[in-house]
């Protein structure tokens, strides 16, 4: 069940969700932070690597994936694999708590879309150029990177729900009504969002500054936080916003 929101639907509630998703901002930014140690490593991502049958990356996910879900990562609605396919059952005895989400979260994976935006867009803009070598940490990072911004996505279940159990006389009529655009209203908040774009950015700035005991450093940060905010601008909060649209749209199924 989910760590953060409790996972008793009663005690559910939007303010505790939006504390989920700020804890959940600073892994990410560390996360990025670390990545950012290494130049881009592009042979992490060539088609074939040595003796795999596809890239370094793509079997460092799929192994680390396999050995998570049989120490029941997956028991975790917010927790989705980039490889579903063939994963192994969790060995580990399922948790007592009452399910809080609809059973429909089960079937709602976009990590196709993380995976995209990740490798295309956003790597070039935070890894410089180059090649230093390090291809198993490179891609063990990035799947550090890719798991927190696909729990963080995900979580868009939980976001859904309570804002559902909140207001069921909106949301029924627009989920009746199979209206993606109307949901989507329903659940947008822009304040909220300019909010989240500020702080991620200035959380980029703060932790990824040069500390030094006697000045404050170069100036320079380990991640632009301009590209954080774009990060949370462009494809974090648009796609938890369409798990939260898919989410509702079977939530009376
Ligand atoms: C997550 C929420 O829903 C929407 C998505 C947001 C996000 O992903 O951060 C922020 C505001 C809302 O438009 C929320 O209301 O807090």
């Amino acid at each position: 069940m989910a760590a953060e929101a409790n996972s008793n639907s009663d005690n559910l509630t939007l303010d505790k969700v939006r504390e989920a998703l700020i804890r959940q901002e600073d892994t990410i930014v560390f996360r990025l932070i670390q990545r950012a140690n290494f130049p881009v490593n592009s042979p992490t991502y060539d088609e074939k690597f040595a003796s795999f049958s596809g890239s370094l990356l793509q079997f460092v996910v799929k192994e680390t994936e396999a050995l998570q879900s049989k120490v029941g990562r997956y028991e975790n609605p917010e927790e989705q694999p980039f490889f579903p396919e063939n994963l192994p059952p969790s060995l580990v005895p399922p948790q007592a708590n009452p399910p809080v989400l609809h059973p429909a979260a089960a079937s709602i994976n976009i990590n196709e879309k993380i995976w995209d935006f990740y490798f295309n867009q956003l790597l070039p803009l935070f890894a410089v150029p180059g090649d230093d070598g390090n291809y198993a940490s490179t891609a063990s990072s990035d799947l550090d990177c890719l798991q927190a911004i696909s729990r963080r996505i995900h979580y868009g279940y939980y976001v859904a729900e309570v804002k559902f159990k909140d207001a069921p006389q909106d949301y029924e009529p627009a989920i009746r009504a199979q209206d993606r655009e109307g949901l989507m209203k329903l659940l947008t908040f822009e304040a909220v969002e300019e909010v989240v774009k500020k702080r991620v950015g200035k959380k980029a700035a703060v932790f990824g500054q040069d500390v030094r005991l006697v000045d404050n450093g170069n100036g320079k940060y380990k991640v632009d936080p301009s590209v954080v905010s774009r990060l949370y601008g462009e494809w974090i909060m648009p796609l938890t916003k369409l798990v939260q649209v898919e989410y509702l749209l079977r939530r009376l199924d």
